[in-house]
Order: structure tokens, then sequence, then C-alpha cells
């Protein structure tokens, strides 16, 4: 029962339905569609194979829409360019400005030629290409090459330590939300959230759209960091995105920002993400480096929710192995760090925080034990999961589809749809007996069950205990 859930970017690698069974029967829990590369005929084909591939496996995912924001990237390139030191680049703000160098491409935000100084450094994929600015016109930005490398077609640039004028959501995100609310995405990550304010025009769209959909904040740079408690607070998830926040903040500072969002987000019952370079190095060999494995280690001890894969299922060669060697090296940690530590001196602000509080430290106290709930809005489920029991997994049961997709997110929770059928106690016989068919409980377990639905008429928190 691996607690940590695993994120999984699909893209050409992963692009037919059998490559999907076995993403998700090696253990992929949310599938992401990153909407800086996807086609919207790519993303409906996509979405309807995970939602065939999940029936198949007699089990269930959520789909995580990555929209793009105002993260600024190049355009694209006919073939990838060698880039050496010393070369100049060109990037346009348009496609119709005509091309005056060997080297040009465009960028998708024309404002960068005024937030831009001339001498200012461009870092390109992740810091992998360097240059300097030379020149600045209305329509075009030259820059010469510091360090060269291969560069390819829409590519992440960043601008270390410039305060870039862009809003929270640009055109191409309105109409990518529109077709995720319109398929049923489950979560929209929201990419350079730097203010509350941001987040919460996100989630006033979706609730007008009438979608169920949970914001994850994606933390890309400075002015995020600037905020962080704030946007902590406002959001319903975080995702630490360690490619783009590595290239605008020095790497030394990155393992120490990763372990205060995440202390931040145990503290606030924050979901929480770490992403990116999990496995990089699988994007082409067939085992991980050994700093990768001990990276994993290090995000399982900090009690993350989920982790990430990028690159390495969506263009690498070994999209399933690096899911089956996440799920390994969890579950490995898992077995030997019992978790409890980072959200134990979390706030318990209402009865029901001390409700499930008591569930949880009574689940701590009975070895081999599970906690099971019954929960129509899912906050009890995200409850439990925030005071991260230390070994217990969480099963919750809805009878909302959607409530239960985001529960998928939570660490330690398995969540499964089920009919409230009016009568308390029958409806936990059939959790029970769901649970017994599908081996999660054998003759002999203790299980501790947290409800507020026994009595039709009464709302009260009441908490179980029995052997099954
Ligand atoms: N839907 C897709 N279609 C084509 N290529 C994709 C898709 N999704 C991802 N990729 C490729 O996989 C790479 C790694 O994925 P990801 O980390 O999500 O992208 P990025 O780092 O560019 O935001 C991307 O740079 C892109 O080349
Ligand atoms: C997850 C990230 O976002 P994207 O894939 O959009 O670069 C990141 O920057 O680490």
């Amino acid at each position: 029962m691996r607690k940590t859930k695993i994120l999984v970017t699909l893209g050409p690698a992963t692009d037919n339905p059998a490559m999907l069974e076995t993403l998700i029967e090696n253990g992929a829990n949310i599938f992401r569609l990153n909407m800086s590369h996807a086609s919207h005929d790519w993303v409906r084909t996509v979405y309807a194979r995970i939602r065939e591939a999940a029936t198949a496996k007699h089990t269930d995912v959520a789909v995580l829409m990555d929209l793009t924001g105002p993260s600024i990237r190049t355009g694209d390139v006919a073939a990838p360019w060698m880039l050496k030191s010393g070369d100049e680049v060109e990037f346009r703000i348009d496609e119709s400005i005509p091309t005056t160098k060997e080297y040009s491409t465009t960028v998708n935000y024309p404002g960068l030629v005024n937030d831009l100084s001339v001498g200012a450094p461009i870092a390109i994929d992740g810091g992998m290409i360097q240059l300097q600015t030379v020149a600045i016109t209305p329509q075009r930005i030259f820059a010469k090459v510091v360090t060269g490398g291969e560069m390819k077609s829409r590519r992440h640039i960043n601008l270390p330590g410039v305060a870039v004028n862009l809003p929270p959501l640009t055109p191409k995100d309105y109409l990518d939300l529109d077709l995720g609310v319109e398929l049923g995405a489950d979560y929209f990550a929201l990419s350079f959230a730097r203010e509350p304010a941001h987040i919460q025009h996100l989630e006033l769209l979706l609730e007008q759209k009438k979608s169920r959909a949970r914001v994850i904040a994606k933390i890309e740079n400075q002015q995020a960091l600037d905020n962080i408690d704030a946007l902590v607070a406002a959001s319903k998830g975080i995702m630490v995105a360690r490619g783009d926040l590595g290239s605008e903040c020095p790497l030394e500072d990155l393992p120490i920002i990763q372990r205060q969002i995440i202390a931040k987000c145990s503290y606030h019952g924050r979901k929480v993400i770490v992403a990116t370079q999990m496995l990089e190095s699988m994007i082409e060999n067939p085992v991980p480096t050994r700093a990768e494995v001990t990276d994993i280690f290090n995000a399982v001890i900090e009690q993350v929710d989920c982790v990430m894969l990028s690159g390495e299922t969506s263009v690498g060669k070994y999209p399933d192995r690096c899911v089956d060697v996440l799920h390994r090296v969890i579950t490995r940690t898992e077995a030997s760090y019992p978790s409890g530590r980072f959200a134990q001196d979390a706030p318990l602000k209402t009865n029901k925080h001390k409700a499930v509080k008591s569930a949880v430290l009574l689940a701590n106290d009975l070895p081999g034990s599970k906690l099971i709930t019954f929960t129509r809005g899912g906050v009890t489920a995200h409850l439990l999961a925030h005071q991260r029991p230390e070994f217990a997994p969480i099963f919750a049961f809805t009878p909302n589809l959607n409530i239960s997709r985001t529960l998928m997110s939570a660490r330690g929770v398995f969540p499964f749809v089920m009919e409230f059928n009016g009568d308390p106690s029958k409806t936990i016989e059939d959790a029970i007996k769901m649970l017994r068919q599908r081996n999660h409980l054998s003759g002999g377990d203790t299980v501790v069950i947290l409800t507020d639905v026994l009595h039709a008429d009464l709302r009260s928190d009441s908490i179980l205990v029995r052997t099954v």
C-alpha cells in the first residue's frame, strides 16, 4: 500500500493504449497533460484512452491538465540547433517579423522586449544553454551564446531576477481550460503562480464553469518564493517545479527551498508535489543514478503527497520502467521510515480536526490497523491525510466520482466510489466487503472507522474500532 502518489506526464513516448495500461499497472495514479506541448486533438484522444485504460485495469486514475500560464518559451525550430559559444540568436516577438539571423525563432511573450535590458542573462532549457542580451529593438532581441548546447522547439526561457509583467493566464490558457473542463480534468496546474489572486482567479473560473477540479499552484520563480506563505495559505495544492525554480534561483538553494515549501504545506495541510528530474537519466538509460534514488527517498521521508515524472515518461525511452523504479523506491522507503513527523504540530482548528487527530492517534496505537472513512465532500479524507498516519492506509469511500479523483493526490488515501444507501451499518458492511474482495483487508485486521454519516439526520463525527 504505497502512500506517496505517482504523477506521470504523457507524451509521444506513451502514445498507445497498451502503454497507458502498463503505466497504470506499474503504479501511475495521476496523468499529466502538459499544455505547452499538447494539441487539443491529442488531449481529446489521450483523455479518452486514459479513462478506457483505467477501466480495463479495474481501477481509477486522475487527470491533471498543466496550463502553460505566463511561462516564456521559444517558438518552433525546424531542426534542433547546435549552438556554440559566440553564436548570435534572434528572438522575434511574432511569426510575421522577418528573420535576420541564421539562428532565429519567436518568443511567446512580446513584452520581453520591455522587461529585458542589454547585458541581462537569458537561460534556456533549464540553464542548459546560456545567453547574454546584446541588443533590443521593438520587435527583436539579439543575444550572444555564452554556454552552447542543443536547442529544440518550445524551450523554456528563464530570466533570473527579472520580474516579468505577465497576467496569470494567457488567451491560450482560457481555451485550454475550457477543453479541460469539458473533458472532466480533475486538477489544473497553474504555471508561474506568483500571487494568491492568481489562484483565486482560476478557482473562480472553475466554479463558474461548474468544475470540481482542484488548482495546483506551481512555484517556479523568485516572485512566488517572496509570496510563498500567502500562496500556500491560499492554495489547495502546491507543485515544487524544480525545473524553472532551479533556473530562477541559485541551484544550491533548491533543496532548502524544497524542504521549506514541503514543511509549510505539511503544516497547513496542502497537497505538495515534487516535480522534475526525479529520474532524468532514465530518459536515456534503463537504470537510475544512485543520486536519483536518493532524491526519491528524500521526497518520501519529507512526506510529500506526490512525486512527478516529466520528460522521463513523455519523451523517454523507458516510461514504464521509470514508474516501476519510482514505485519500488517509494515502497521500500515507506516500509523503512514510518511517517508521522512533519505534520505533528499542524493546528487543530475545529472539532472535526480534533476528531480526525483522535482517529489517527488510535490507528497509530493499533499496529497493523487500517483507517476507513465515509466522506461525501472529501473533507474528512483530506484531513486524515493531513495528519499523516504513521502506517495505516486511509480507505476513503465517497458517492461522488469527482471527489474520489480529487482524493487521488492525497498521501496515503485510497479512494473508492460507493453509493451511501441510507442505512449506515449496511454502508460500512458493504465497504468492508469490497475491501476484503480486493485483498485490502483480511480476517483479523483491525479497522478504525471515522464517519459523520452514521445517522441519516444527525451529522456527528464518530470513531468506531472493529476487528474484521
Ligand atoms: N503532449 C506532448 N506532445 C509532444 N511532446 C511532449 C508532450 N508533452 C511533453 N512533451 C515533450 O517532453 C518534454 C518533457 O516534458 P515536460 O517536462 O512536461 O515539458 P517541459 O519541460 O517542456 O515543460 C517536453 O519538453 C516536450 O519536448
Ligand atoms: C514542472 C515544471 O514545469 P514545466 O514542465 O511546465 O516546466 C518545472 O518547471 O519543473
